[in-house]
């Protein structure tokens, strides 16, 4: 119905310069016509504004950055949609950004992106008063916890796979919509290591992108992940002038994708056929967790997202008639918090002492090998598993370069492209005034430091610190 309309709406045209796939962006031609080929892409644009506690905590204060907060890949697309989309691609110059975390690419980086991820105030939450001693707790904590990192690292060869897998991700992206007659291209931007997110964008203003997607490779939402991500973006858009009047969609999740649904139910039944009886495998999801503060208190929709999440992926599993036994898991928690529950190394615990024998291993919030698949659940949890009682372990790969997954990414790049819109708003500056009480400032400055050093520097704080960070 309207996938057929769709494609019957698009024209092949003509591209006038060609294509080819050089490996840096600004020798990328960028100037194509769109056409759909695809009969089973059902367009959706879901034009939804962020909800207001997330925007509040992110400090989205322009009504910008605000398009597609989720291209669902199930609604319909109508006429209109389809020629804006030709016409869009017709006269711009189509940028896509990858949002990633980055990782440290040998054990010396380890300490300095440990510092810049707990650099991060989406990452590290201070309190206003406090916020001025990020740099020195981050100091502190990336120095106390950089020798277990590192001890990680070594162990998967001396340091991530990020920014290659994520690499190869950007070109085959770039190639998958090339395959839809969608020239573009596309930037890798990560937040915590190189290349980070301003060479990427120095990068799309060289190259004078006019029409930028922008799809953080986390497929929910997190404050601490895409939501970070993203406000730095913005912040680099909002200082400058051709910047700001690029129309730019920014793609917030994508979990509930069709797409991205078939491709984990399609690598978990594969994987389940490693057991010797399938059906008696659980399927064992584990996600990256988030402090219990980001969703109680902030309004993170990440808990909510992976649960959606799963339950889209079970669905579809068992309409492929797998009728598994599954549960949903959080690791990787870090610190003196309490940590989104149940924790993954807790339930495995449990389901070894319940007799579960055959579990199959999930990771659900990153779509790349990387530190926490290849070291956390591959070593430590599968060591954790076999010592308690469970005999069959096997772990389903991340999406990676996985087919059906890159061409729904591209698919997703398309359906956003009409919706992007200049950030330029000079509304924004007002917004900001709050802070421009410099008296309340230096008081509070005053009185933050010494309540700061005086809670740093007590020793339940230090023991604290030690006990969850070493
Ligand atoms: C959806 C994915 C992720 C969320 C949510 C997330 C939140 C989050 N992470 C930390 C602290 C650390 N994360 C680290 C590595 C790391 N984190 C993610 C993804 C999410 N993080 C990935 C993909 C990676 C690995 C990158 C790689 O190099 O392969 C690390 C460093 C590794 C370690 O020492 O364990 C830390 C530290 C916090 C505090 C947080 C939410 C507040
Ligand atoms: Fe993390």
């Amino acid at each position: 119905m309207e996938s057929t309309a769709l494609s019957a709406g698009f024209r092949p045209l003509l591209n006038p310069k060609g294509y080819s796939f050089p490996r840096s962006c600004s020798e990328r031609n960028s100037l194509s016509l769109v056409r759909c080929q695809s009969k089973e892409i059902s367009c959706g644009l879901n034009k939804l504004k962020l909800e207001g506690s997330v925007r509040g905590l992110n400090s989205f204060k322009t009504n910008v950055f605000e398009q597609a907060h989720s291209v669902s890949g199930d609604c319909s697309y109508d006429d209109t949609t389809a020629a804006k989309t030709r016409s869009h691609v017709a006269e711009d110059k189509i940028g896509v950004l990858l949002l990633n975390l980055g990782g440290p690419e040998t054990l010396n980086d380890v300490q300095p992106f440990l510092y810049n991820l707990f650099a991060d105030p989406d990452i590290i939450r201070l309190p206003r008063p406090f916020q001025f001693l990020q740099g020195t707790i981050a100091k502190f904590i990336s120095v106390v916890r950089a020798p277990k990192s590192k001890e990680g690292y070594a162990a998967i060869g001396g340091g991530s796979p990020l920014r290659k897998i994520t690499d190869e991700q950007a070109d085959a992206i770039q190639m998958a919509l090339q395959a839809k007659n969608v020239a573009a291209n596309v930037y890798v931007g990560m937040r915590y290591w190189y290349p980070f997110t301003e060479e990427a964008v120095q990068q799309i203003k060289k190259d004078k992108i006019t029409r930028l997607v922008v799809l953080p490779l986390y497929p929910q939402y997190s404050i601490s992940t895409t939501g970070s991500s993203v406000r730095v973006l913005q912040d680099l858009f909002r200082k400058d002038p051709y910047l700001a009047g690029v129309p730019v969609a920014i793609i917030q999740s994508w979990y509930q994708r069709r797409g991205y649904v078939n491709s984990m139910a399609d690598l978990i039944e594969k994987e389940l056929q490693i057991f010797s009886d399938p059906k008696e495998a659980m399927i064992f999801f584990s996600a990256h967790g988030v402090p219990v503060s980001y969703v109680e208190n902030s309004g993170d929709p990440y808990q909510k997202q992976m649960e959606e999440c799963i339950d889209l992926i079970m669905e579809e599993l068992k309409a492929r008639g797998v009728p598994n036994d599954h549960i949903l898991a959080y690791q990787s928690r870090v610190g003196p918090v309490q940590w989104l529950k149940p924790y993954t190394d807790e339930v495995l615990v449990d389901l070894g002492k319940k007799g579960v024998k055959s579990l199959l291993a999930v990771p659900v919030s990153f779509v790349s090998e990387h530190i926490e698949t290849l070291e956390e659940i591959d070593m430590e949890y599968r060591e954790l598993a076999l010592e308690s009682g469970i005999e069959n372990w096997g772990r389903v790969p991340a999406l990676g370069l996985t087919e059906s997954f890159i061409t729904d990414l591209a698919d997703a790049v398309i359906e956003s492209l009409p919706s992007a819109k200049a950030i330029w708003n000079p509304s924004v500056v007002s917004e900001d005034s709050d802070s421009s009480d410099a008296f309340s400032y230096i008081v509070k400055m005053f009185f933050g430091s010494i309540l700061a050093f005086a809670l740093l520097l007590s020793p339940k704080m230090l023991l604290a610190f030690r006990n969850h960070l070493i």
